[in-house]
């Protein structure tokens, strides 16, 4: 398959177990770099129960919440605070009550023109070269940590979608994408796949029977952009049973 290994597909029973493996890998991605941490949430349905088990004194008082940075790796061009903002709900379910503020790195969507994704997408651009140090990313030095990421319906990943030009993206950062055609149907603002690469791990979330569909596609091979979307380091897929396609099962 394009980005990713089969041999990578971790099975978990539900979405709760499914939140609680995602905890363990982010804390044991924290303990593996005893420096700066750089992590890059995803938005959606899928990550929410994973962010509200990371506030829980469980796992708040195992996090050096000091040394570690939160990235977004896709934004709905809406102004924060509105429902609809993947940064906003993540802030909501776990950041605001734990991380210091200057260590929360949302995508700006309230720029001076409201109507312009690429705008905000430039602004990020230049925020993540001002974190990593540098206007290259380099493979040994990888930009992030760790990158969260799920799946849409019609097989999207952050904000690439099948057949959008921001998917062949080999130089920017990060890119505005026009109106997306799935919901919410607004413009996003996306990092790219090189920038989402960079990184020690990406990590899939995926749950619920809803999602057996086109996760079967992906693992099967389909070009669409979930299956492209990989990490130079480590790429692991963490599934629930009911999302299980029919060939994983019984492995
Ligand atoms: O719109 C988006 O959708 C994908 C998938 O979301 P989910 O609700 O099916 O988990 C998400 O990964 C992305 O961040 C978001 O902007």
């Amino acid at each position: 398959m394009a980005g990713n290994d089969y041999r990578h597909v971790i099975t978990v029973a539900d979405p709760a177990a499914l939140a609680i493996a995602a905890a363990e890998r982010v804390l044991a991605r924290i303990a593996a770099n005893g420096d700066r941490v750089a992590i890059c949430l995803t938005g959606g349905s899928s990550p929410k129960q994973l962010y509200q088990l990371l506030a829980t004194d469980f796992y708040r008082s195992r996090i050096p919440w000091q040394r570690v940075h939160w990235f977004i790796g896709d934004e709905r061009f809406v102004p924060a605070g509105d429902p609809l903002n993947n940064m906003s709900m993540a802030r909501a379910a776990f950041l605001d009550q734990c991380a210091p503020a200057s260590n929360i790195h949302p995508i700006p969507t309230a720029t001076a023109d409201p109507a312009d994704p690429d705008r905000s997408a430039a602004l990020y651009e230049g925020e993540l070269k001002s974190f990593y140090g540098a206007e290259m990313l380099d493979h040994g030095r990888p930009l992030f940590d760790l990158v969260l990421m799920g799946v849409g319906p019609d097989g999207h990943t952050a904000s690439l979608f099948p057949g959008y030009p921001a998917l062949e993206e080999t130089t920017r950062w990060v890119v505005g994408v026009p109106r997306a055609n799935v919901e919410p149907f607004v413009p996003r603002v996306t990092l790219t796949l090189p920038t989402l690469a960079s990184c020690r791990e990406m990590l899939f979330e995926v749950a619920g029977a809803g999602k057996r569909a086109i996760l079967t596609r992906v693992l099967a091979g389909e070009n669409l952009p979930a299956g492209r979307a990989g990490s130079a380091g480590e790429t692991v897929w963490l599934v629930d049973q009911a999302a299980l396609p029919e060939d994983f099962r019984g492995q």
